[in-house]
């Protein structure tokens, strides 16, 4: 018999995670569509949007419904600081309706509605209370809102992250990719670009999922994403998914960060080129680079952001137990576990972070890592 343990809290984590790939696909083409004052820009210059907020309200509601607002721990990106400026009323009521929007429709994903609609205060109350900072003991559900905020506003590839962690364990990852799309060689695409230059309609290019996996169950699962407009109940059953089985590097293909301030892409380079990786590397927003690895579509991920940058938990967390599941390996560059034990941050990571979907593979880059570290100035 399958085992039940967490059934009830991944049940809900990827209902809750359809749900939210929901709202944003609207937000996303509504952005897409017209100009909009719908995205802000955080201190440190990167973008937050209506779903940004829309999608932290919207799984906060659920969990706390669910499990108990007194009880549930949510560790997430989102803060209302933005959302409370003197010129944000408009994004603050675009908030509102979106999260609204979401919730009419959670009968159709096999979840209960609000009595009535969430009022603005509700809705802030909602987005505050992912104030926890995790850490070493209990449980607390991990949410990055929209992953890849650029690619998202971009009209490009983004995820919606969510994971339960345990006593500094991740337990459960749910990662919605609503833009994964038909062909693996499309993922570098530019999906705006190509939408407005090919005859393919949205049908043909969007093949989205959410990918889920529960740690120790040694199983990764896709789901095509649910329509929020039709009963949950008639729609595609789950299938099984595992990473490629490709060791020979000269096959295999990496995926790195599209932004070359959040990864250092020459040392990439120069790793893959002294491991043998001979492809042009897959560059791809947000952590459907994990989901690539997942699905089989890649064979390497690789990170390695700027001296001083620290790596949050919820840029991570449900990737890392769901390549792990389907088969994979994850450690950072000095081939040590990630530790999501010590707060909001990847504390103590070793220069960057390896994801590959076997032993041989990591095994070869983690070496080339202590190969070539002291001479590449980073
Ligand atoms: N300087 C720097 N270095 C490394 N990482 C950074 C940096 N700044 C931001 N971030 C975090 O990167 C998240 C997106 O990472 P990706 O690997 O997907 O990068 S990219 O979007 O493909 O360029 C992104 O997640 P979101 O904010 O959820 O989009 C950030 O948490
Ligand atoms: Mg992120
Ligand atoms: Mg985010
Ligand atoms: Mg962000």
């Amino acid at each position: 018999m399958e085992d039940e343990t967490y059934a009830k809290e991944l049940d809900v984590a990827v209902k809750a995670v359809h749900m939210a790939c929901s709202l944003c696909r609207r937000v996303q083409h509504g952005l897409i569509s017209r100009t909009s004052d719908e995205i802000k820009s955080k201190d440190d210059d990167s973008p937050v949007t209506v779903a940004d907020w829309g999608v932290q309200a919207t799984v906060s509601w659920l969990l706390s419904e669910v499990f108990g607002s007194q009880s549930v721990s949510i560790v997430a990106e989102e803060d209302v600081q933005a959302l409370s400026e003197s010129d944000s009323a408009g994004l603050l009521a675009a908030v509102v309706d979106a999260v609204n929007g979401c919730l009419d429709e959670a009968p159709n994903f096999g979840l209960q509605k609000p009595d009535k609609h969430l009022t603005t205060q509700e809705v802030l109350e909602a987005i505050k209370r992912c104030n926890s900072t995790g850490g070493p003991e209990g449980r607390h559900w991990v949410l990055d809102p929209v992953d890849g905020t650029l690619g998202f506003v971009r009209g490009n590839q983004y995820a919606v992250a969510l994971a339960l962690i345990e006593d500094g364990k991740v337990i459960i990852g749910v990662l919605g990719c609503p833009n994964y799309p038909m062909k693996r060689e499309w993922l570098n695409y530019h999906h705006q670009y190509y939408q407005s230059t090919s005859p393919a309609t949205d049908d043909s290019w969007e093949k989205g999922c959410v990918l889920y996996a529960r740690r120790g169950s040694g199983k990764a699962w896709l789901q095509p994403l649910l329509r929020g407009d039709v009963n949950f109940e008639s729609q595609y059953e789950a299938r099984l998914i595992r990473v490629s089985s490709v060791d020979d590097p000269a096959l295999a293909t990496f995926c790195e960060p599209v932004e070359k301030a959040n990864s250092n892409q020459s040392y990439a380079a120069g790793l893959a080129h002294s491991v043998g990786l001979r492809k042009q590397p897959l560059r791809v927003y947000s952590m459907v680079k994990y989901a690539a690895i997942a699905r089989g579509d890649a064979e390497v991920f690789m990170k390695f952001a700027r001296c001083g940058y620290k790596e949050k938990i919820w840029d991570h967390a449900a990737g890392v137990v769901i390549v792990q599941e389907a088969g994979g390996v994850v450690t950072d560059a000095g081939g040590k576990p990630l530790d999501f034990s010590r707060g909001i941050y990847l504390e103590g990571l070793d220069r960057g972070i390896i994801v590959c979907c076997g032993a041989t593979l990591h095994e070869r880059i983690v070496g080339a890592v202590y190969a070539s570290w002291d001479s590449s100035n980073l």
